[in-house]
């Protein structure tokens, strides 16, 4: 039996088992002994994740390394356990039920995402086309729905922790579950602010006032990933009043009430259809806010101007003006116009609630997919002083300011 300090409280539940288990089994491995290192696929706050090669099994997968400097054994534990709980979804990432440790690492093997994160395909200033954005958004509304179902907040939902599998976005999976919690318990505040972090955190209480994790923090950063995935900008920098962005937006929020105010400037791209869903995805009041599942109801209907300019100009005409009834056939594969569609959603989303666990050492990645040897490093240049607006990659610890990508920034035109 391993003295860890895991085991000093008996386990209440499967996730702490799973902890209480792989405590008991770490081992300590050379990695060059056991993989070959192709190369790395990234670079996070705690770590690195390689692209590697089973040498035996000749099986890629990615391996993240957890520098022991700065994770706690009982911080791997939980990232490693919560990752293996949730892996039956199919929009989650798999697991090998492979952990060990090195000298200087704890180390766990995950499912290689051939095509990279969601970060790298969007185009900047510009973002994804909508019908591949809702293709994306699909999967992930899914995956998060499933976490918040099964009572744990994934607290760190942003395009880099969103694994692609083609440019495409056919196949998609949340990842990273390093700040996860159930939902309820008490964390403290994480420093740095980024621009999917909700008000309720950004805002008033001291530095080292706690939190109860709550399923509405995700939301909000749903509702943002949403807005960058579809404009290729940040709504703003971070949810405060002193950022002008940010308080325009409020504005508008807050101006529904007493009868609404003029549409935000970045605002106006979209059509009112989905107006309607970003103002529930990001109502102010976590209270208020809407569950992941809303956006589902919204997917039959144009969300971005542009397109729905497309769609009248063709084929609305033949289909007697109602844009809702051809949306279908514009936005592709994703598209869900009807009722049926929606129940269809709802069944696989309630089929996935049903699954039981699989069982804690598994096999291989679920699905098989084509590897594209799409290139994968992270472009981290340290530029400083861009404006708000802008799009760049979001380290989990915001707090030096470094930079990634310069862009231009939004005008505010009331
Ligand atoms: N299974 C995978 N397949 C392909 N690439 C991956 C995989 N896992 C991680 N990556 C790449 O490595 C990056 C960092 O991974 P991850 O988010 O798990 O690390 P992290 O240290 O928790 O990061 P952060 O501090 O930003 O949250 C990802 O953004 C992604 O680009």
């Amino acid at each position: 039996m391993s003295s860890s300090p895991v085991m000093s409280s008996p386990p209440i539940n499967i996730v702490e088992e799973l902890q209480v288990i792989t405590a008991q089994n770490l081992e300590k491995l050379e990695v060059s002994k056991y993989y070959e290192v192709i190369r790395e696929l990234g670079k996070g706050t705690y770590g690195k994740v390689d692209l590697v090669v089973h040498k035996i099994r000749g099986t890629k997968m990615a391996l993240k390394f957890l520098k022991k400097k700065t994770t706690k054994l009982r911080s791997f534990l939980r990232e490693y356990s919560i990752s293996l709980y949730l892996s039956p979804c199919p929009f989650i990432i798999n697991m090998f039920g492979i952990a060990f440790e090195t000298d200087d690492y704890y180390v766990f093997a995950q499912e290689y995402a051939v095509a990279g994160d969601l970060f790298d395909i969007i185009p900047p200033q510009v973002g994804l086309p909508e019908p591949v954005a809702k293709r994306c958004v699909h999967q992930v509304g899914i995956a998060l729905d499933y976490m918040h179902y099964k009572k744990l907040v994934h607290r760190d939902i942003k395009p880099e922790n969103v694994l692609i599998f083609d440019r495409e976005c056919r196949k998609v999976k949340l990842s990273d579950f390093g700040m996860t919690r159930r939902a309820g318990s008490p964390v403290k505040r994480v420093s740095g602010t980024i621009p999917y972090t909700a008000p309720e955190l950004c805002g008033a209480a001291e530095p080292a006032e706690g939190f109860c994790v709550e399923p509405a923090t995700d939301v909000w950063a749903f509702g943002v990933l949403l807005f960058c995935m579809l404009t290729g900008n940040f709504p703003w920098e971070k949810a405060l009043p002193t950022d002008a962005f940010y308080e325009e937006f409020s504005r508008w929020q807050r101006a529904r009430r007493v009868g609404g105010g003029p549409v935000p400037s970045q605002w106006r791209r979209f059509t009112d259809e989905a107006l309607r869903m970003f103002r529930k995805l990001l109502s102010l009041d976590p209270q208020r806010r809407c569950s992941v599942k809303e956006v589902f109801r919204h997917f039959g209907r144009c969300w971005m101007v542009d397109s729905e300019v497309g769609i009248s100009v063709g084929a609305a005409a033949a289909a007697g003006g109602g844009s809702g009834s051809v949306m279908g056939s514009h936005q592709g594969a994703l598209s869900s116009t009807s009722e049926e569609d929606e129940e269809d959603e709802d069944l696989l989303v309630d089929r996935m609630k049903q699954q039981t666990l699989s069982p804690v050492v598994c096999g291989g990645p679920k699905g098989g997919a084509m590897e594209t040897g799409s290139p994968q490093g992270h472009h981290y240049t340290t530029v400083v002083g861009m404006p708000p607006g802008g799009y760049e990659r979001m380290p989990r610890d915001n707090t030096s300011g470094s930079r990634i990508l310069v862009t231009t920034p939004i005008e505010i035109c009331v």
